[in-house]
């Protein structure tokens, strides 16, 4: 069947979202011959899914050679798992299986930094409006949940299956379900993410915020010691890792040379059904005006620092790393938001499901409702904005 087909085959069938609870409960007993089925039905439905959703984007975008690169390794990668339709599945085609999921994970690993060379290229070619800018963003937002989701699938497969060593580094690490940890110690990853953080800003600014952490359970719930969840801890890492790093940036810009710099503080809170880290810092904040642009794919993409220089300014920039964070935190059912007090300082807040069977994936679904919002104009304001006033009066467009 050649390729065109497929993808119209595989794509009109909906991914099914795992729960970490299901991920959990697979891995205990985890049985190589049902993933590779699950897989190989699977992936072919996800990655179709969103190659449909590619080919909608503006020509403009499509044409830049970096869109270009990632569209054929997209297609290369449907059409290696492909392959396994009609085998057998026996040891051979497993190990093959493995071999190949490996080989798609590696083709894959620069695919965020391309596409921001597309968006790069494309703001340096062509004027970009609002509606472009737009549909950019909703669909970066959603091809990069996509990809979270299928290498999290590749990489669930390949750890349980892929016959690495049992033994893990840490002394808990031997109870991780793939890249799940059953007992993830939230506070311990705080430390990490602002240990690695601080290190950077004492490189470049020659001193660092404290830390300080504070856990709350909710009175309803039996009392752990420490707070712990089902969760995969290099995702939790990379959020705060984030986050730390710009709330150290605002608290040393903003209080530039004091002798000592206000703390960032770290909440966690457990309750019945969320688990909430709420990173205070005291760094000035920024303008409500400008707390969407922290999100945006087109306003964080500058031309990336040469090589020589980036290493000077470690915090520099916000690049991609919040939006990411943001599609991480939702990857699971959380969210990520940032509560900007001009003047004062920000809250940066990371959401999770507390209980693993209602943190499920969230995917983006190529149907008609999605690919409405590549082809229609967004819909005309229908309150008054800055835009409608002429000088000070405001000249209401009647639709
Ligand atoms: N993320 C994050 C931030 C945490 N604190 C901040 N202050 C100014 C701008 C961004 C941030």
């Amino acid at each position: 069947r050649n390729i065109v087909k497929s993808l119209d085959f595989y794509s009109q069938f909906n991914p099914s979202p795992l729960s970490i609870k299901k991920f959990i409960d697979f891995g205990l007993n985890a049985c190589e011959h049902q993933s590779f089925l699950f897989l190989r039905n699977e992936l072919p439905i996800r990655l179709a899914n969103i190659m449909k959703e590619i080919s909608l984007l503006p020509e403009k975008l499509l044409q830049m050679p970096s869109v270009v690169a990632v569209n054929e390794w997209y297609k290369m990668s449907f059409q290696d798992i492909l392959e396994f339709e009609k085998q057998e599945a026996d040891s051979k085609t497993l190990y093959h299986f493995c071999d190949t999921l490996v080989k798609i994970r590696n083709r894959h690993s620069d695919v965020v930094e391309t596409m921001a060379q597309g968006v790069i290229e494309l703001k340096t070619s062509h004027d970009i409006d609002y509606q472009t800018e737009h549909s950019i963003q909703y669909f970066l937002d959603r091809f990069y949940m996509s990809r979270i989701s299928i290498r999290m699938l590749i990489n669930q497969h390949t750890l349980l299956f892929g016959g690495q060593l049992e033994s893990a580094p840490g002394p808990n690490k031997s109870k991780y379900i793939g890249c799940f940890d059953p007992n993830c110690d939230i506070i311990e990853v705080i430390k990490d993410a602002y240990e690695n953080a601080r290190f950077l800003c004492d490189q470049y600014y020659l001193a660092s915020p404290e830390l300080i952490i504070r856990q709350f359970i909710h009175n309803d719930i039996p009392h752990e010691t420490k707070i712990t969840m089902v969760y995969v801890p290099s995702h939790l890492y990379h959020m705060l890792f984030e986050l730390f790093k710009n709330a150290m940036r605002a608290t040393m810009e903003y209080h530039n040379a004091v002798e000592k710099y206000p703390p960032i503080t770290v909440i966690v809170s457990k309750g019945k059904q969320d688990i909430c880290l709420k990173m205070c810092d005291k760094g000035g904040g920024i303008p409500r005006s400008s707390h969407d642009h922290l999100f945006k794919y087109m306003y964080s993409t500058a031309p990336q620092p040469s090589k020589s220089d980036s290493h000077t300014v470690p915090l520099a920039g916000y690049g991609y790393g919040l939006p990411i964070s943001r599609l991480y935190a939702r990857y699971f059912h959380g969210d990520l938001n940032l509560l900007p007090c001009e003047g004062y300082g920000t809250d940066a807040i990371i959401y999770m499901k507390a209980l693993s069977n209602e943190a499920s994936e969230l995917l983006p679904v190529f149907n008609k409702s999605a690919s409405k919002y590549y082809r229609n104009a967004l819909p005309l304001g229908d309150w008054s904005n800055h835009m409608t006033s002429v000088g000070d009066r405001v000249v209401t467009v009647n639709n």
